[in-house]
């Protein structure tokens, strides 16, 4: 087994390797289930391997035992990954009474983002006992505040959930005890050292596995990363780096910053975030499609006339008009959000649920795609507009953004993937700010029945009877297949009727946050909804000749009133292919 110890988690550059062979190792239990990622909150969340070693020169003790979250970070680090000198000395010489213990640093913890999601989801995910017994939270940004301003501060973010509410001020109290602030620079190995050594005191001795999570703007990514690796590494157990969208802002600068980031990192330690992966309706599309019969057989272009991929928020940028103007609603939600869905829609089926084998997939999906092009894509961008006396501002009224601005607020874009799956089969996006309403949905419309029998109870417009699968991300998650019915009666009418798996309606358990099972995961070393350097270079290539088109041409955004649906264009974008929007009737 060679095991990749992490490059940040060690001081020496040379590999850390220990063989486990019958030469060495006379038995292995491992003992207890594990939570894998389907039986989460149901069982003990430990894996506790045992290996006895034969005694011999150079070999590990002769009985070590190693506890971890799960048997991918026994694999991925921890003791195993020492050399025997190592084991010995710094792990696992009486590893049968070391526990391990994570510290989940999060820097630029003074910010929206750590005040909003990550604290929040973290205090959840203790809630519902999915921390580890051994943890430590730590706030680091360069704002001065002691302890207890940093937990005043995340104190008035936390909330409980809606159905588990007892003893929720009393866990908070604890949460809340587990949470410390360090003021440091981003950039200064000495900060980092004395961050370093407040955690090895929380740490108290223990096996210590380290998350750092880059909650900060990303052109302090690889200074801190730098700091980090040479000062507050963990030096037994494993380091893990949470990074933050967005990844670049086109091929070149994203390949730099992973370059960057390999510079002090291994791949297996970079967690990059993209949080519609970690949404609940994300996470189910595999669930649907390949657990269930009905679906998977009709998923090609055999039976599927075009996919809608939308997104839509009834807000513009506000606040946060200086990143936005920057990057433009390609860059922020299409690239990523929307194309992650998009992959995993499309991709064959894996060969398992590892995460290697899912990212594998998703990644031929990319490379399978057609290039964009420009006649494919309408831009528009939001303007003022006065509704009931309230007057809504436009994009270019934001202080922060540029009054000549042509950045996009709105996109939509016509994909095609060249693949014997899906080739012909338009893959319609749409992604706008300050439009009527707040959703994203997956929409599939299936092909017209052939020779239907009952097409004279249609009317003329057959795509009115087609059955249509829709899958709501938000808000309001729900899966419903349009399909047509008889109205009960002694005639022969049709009615389109919805098959309605509502959320809320048969779930009673609240849906958590995408940052929780995100963040989770990353503790667990659970990497399949985390984005991996090829998957990112392969959605660059895809968007990047686009967006510096776009951009050489100065391309001029179609304007849309502030609330409303958006550039006309985008019509005319899917009458092209014969598609209409599914979601123009939102009752639909
Ligand atoms: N907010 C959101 O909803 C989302 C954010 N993101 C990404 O997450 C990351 C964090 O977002 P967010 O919290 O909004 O970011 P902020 O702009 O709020 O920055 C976070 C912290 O970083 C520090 N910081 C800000 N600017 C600089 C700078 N120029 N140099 C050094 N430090 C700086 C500040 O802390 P201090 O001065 O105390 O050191 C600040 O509190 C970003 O990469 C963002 O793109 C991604 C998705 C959504
Ligand atoms: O990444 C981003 O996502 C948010 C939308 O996230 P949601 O979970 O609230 O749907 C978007 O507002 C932001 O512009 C973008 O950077």
């Amino acid at each position: 087994m060679a095991l990749s110890a992490a490059k940040l988690g060690s001081s020496r550059a040379a590999p850390r390797m220990i063989l486990l062979n019958h030469a060495t190792v006379s038995s292995i239990h491992l003992k207890s289930s594990p939570s894998s990622i389907y039986a989460r909150g149901v069982g003990p969340r430990y894996w506790h391997l045992s290996i006895v070693c034969k005694k011999e020169a150079g070999t590990p003790p002769t009985s070590s035992i190693s506890k971890a979250p799960l048997q991918k970070d026994i694999e991925n680090g921890s003791c195993l990954g020492l050399s025997s000198e190592e084991y010995n000395r710094e792990a696992c010489l009486d590893a049968s009474e070391q526990e391990s213990t994570v510290s989940i640093t999060v820097f630029g913890a003074s910010g929206d983002l750590a005040k909003k999601k990550i604290f929040p989801a973290l205090f959840a995910l203790y809630y519902e006992d999915c921390l580890p017994k051994h943890f430590t939270i730590f706030g680091y940004a360069r704002s001065k505040m002691t302890d207890a301003e940093l937990r005043t501060m995340v104190s008035k973010t936390l909330t409980c959930r809606i159905d588990k509410r007892e003893n929720c001020g009393q866990k908070m109290e604890q949460f809340l005890e587990r949470c410390f602030y360090h003021s440091g620079q981003y950039d200064l190995e000495e900060s980092l050292a004395e961050l370093d050594k407040k955690l090895k005191e929380q740490e108290a001795g223990r096996l210590s596995n380290r998350l750092f999570y880059l909650s900060i703007p990303p052109n302090i990514f690889i200074d801190v990363v730098k700091s980090a690796s040479k000062s507050a590494s963990s030096k037994n157990g494993w380091t893990r780096v949470i990074v933050e969208k967005p990844f670049g802002r086109d091929t070149e600068s994203s390949a730099a910053l992973t370059r960057g980031l390999k510079q002090y990192l291994e791949e297996d330690q970079i967690f990059r975030i993209d949080h519609y992966l970690g949404k609940e309706l994300v996470e189910n599309l595999s669930v649907l499609r390949f657990s269930n019969l009905v679906f998977e057989p009709l998923w090609s272009r055999q039976y599927i006339r075009n996919v809608q991929l939308t997104f839509s928020e009834d807000f513009g940028t506000e606040g946060r008009g200086g990143y936005f103007d920057n990057y433009g609603i390609i860059r922020d939600i299409m690239q990523n959000h929307l194309l992650q869905i998009f992959t995993l829609f499309a991709m064959e089926t894996p060969i398992s649920l590892d995460a290697e084998d899912i990212r594998n997939e998703k990644a031929k999906v990319l490379h399978s795609m057609k290039p964009l092009q420009l006649e494919d894509v309408v831009i528009g961008q939001y303007k003022s507009h006065t509704r009931n006396g309230i007057s809504y501002p436009g994009y270019t009224d934001d202080k922060t953004v540029p009054k000549n601005s042509l950045t996009p607020t709105f996109a939509a874009a016509a994909l095609f993937i060249d693949n014997a799956r899906w080739d012909g089969v338009p893959f319609l996006m749409k992604a706008g700010k300050a439009l009527h309403t707040k959703q994203a949905e997956i929409r599939v419309q299936f092909c017209h029945v052939p020779g239907n029998l009952y097409k004279r109870c249609f009317g003329t417009d057959i795509d009115l009877a087609t059955n249509e699968l829709i899958i709501r991300v938000q808000p309001d998650e729900a899966i419903y297949l349009k399909i047509n019915n008889k109205l009960p009666g002694l005639g022969m009418k049709l009615d389109r009727s919805n098959l309605n798996l509502l959320y809320s309606s048969r779930y009673s358990k609240e849906i958590p946050d995408a940052y929780e099972r995100l963040l989770l995961d990353a503790i667990e070393g659970e990497r399949r909804l985390f984005i991996r350097s090829d998957e990112l270079d392969a959605a660059w290539e895809l968007f990047t000749p686009l967006l510096k088109e776009l951009e050489e041409k100065k391309i001029a955004p179609e304007l849309y009133p502030y609330g409303s649906r958006g550039p006309v264009g985008a019509h005319y974008l899917a009458a092209k292919y014969n598609v209409r929007w599914g979601d123009v009737n939102t009752s639909e």
